[in-house]
């Protein structure tokens, strides 16, 4: 008689992922380089759901989950919450949802994030946009948002800025090393940065018959 191997439970949601097999763009970018706003875009043109890492970690401290606490220490410090944590929203909303394309906004923000979501959920993105923008107008552009964060204030803002430089932009450098980052000019007005990024969701059968 054969012998039956049971799929452990990490094993079985790692599958129900990689059956669903989403297509993947990640959108990084520092504080207030307007990954947001240009998602917002993206899904109106292209259809794309959007996912954004630091929304649904704010949403989980609203829930009241267990994790909320932590959470909401960590994001008042300006730092990164464990991969287990945020990788776990993500693969919910995922499979939560229908569509099966997604622009993951704010993740990976560390190699930590990076090396966990690929083994957790055997997805590797499409490609990475890139919002690059100065540090000094990303700041302007935190300290007037007004969407009542808790972070948008000066002595948080300059650790993210921090966080950023030290943390995010290795990963960065990490996707531009497999050809797979898009770096976009995010310090012009909000309308000329999405034409750029229309461009690059733009099938080129499309961009040949426009
Ligand atoms: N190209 C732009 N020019 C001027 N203002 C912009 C531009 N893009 C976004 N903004 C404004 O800057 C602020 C930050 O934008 P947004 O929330 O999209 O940034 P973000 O990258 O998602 O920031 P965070 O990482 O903090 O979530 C918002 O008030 C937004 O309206
Ligand atoms: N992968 C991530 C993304 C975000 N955070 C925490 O949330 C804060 C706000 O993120 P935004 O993308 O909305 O700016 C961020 O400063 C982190 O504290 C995280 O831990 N991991
Ligand atoms: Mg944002």
């Amino acid at each position: 008689m054969g012998t039956v191997v049971e799929a452990s439970s990490k094993e079985a949601s790692g599958s129900s992922l990689s059956q669903k097999k989403p297509k993947v763009v990640f959108v990084l970018g520092g504080p207030g380089s307007g990954k947001g706003t240009q998602c917002a875009n993206i899904v109106e043109h292209f259809g794309y759901t959007h996912l954004s890492a630091g929304d649904l970690l704010r949403a989980e401290i609203k829930s009241g989950s267990e994790n909320g606490t932590m959470i909401q220490n960590m994001i008042k410090e300006g730092k990164i919450v464990p991969s287990e944590v945020t990788i776990k929203l993500l693969e919910k909303a995922i499979l939560e949802n229908e569509n099966d394309k997604f622009l993951i906004d704010g993740f990976p923000r560390n190699e930590e994030n990076r090396a966990a979501f690929e083994s957790v959920t055997g997805i590797t993105p499409e490609f990475v946009l890139y919002f690059d923008c100065p540090q000094e107008e990303m700041e302007k552009r935190l300290l007037s948002r007004n969407q009542g964060r808790e972070d948008d204030n000066i002595d948080t803002i300059r650790k993210r800025f921090k966080v950023f430089l030290e943390s995010s932009l290795p990963v960065i450098e990490y996707y531009n090393s497999k050809e797979k980052v898009r770096k976009i000019d995010a310090a012009k007005p909000v309308e000329e940065v999405f034409k750029t990024v229309k461009a690059l969701f733009t099938p080129v059968v499309d961009k040949a018959a426009a």
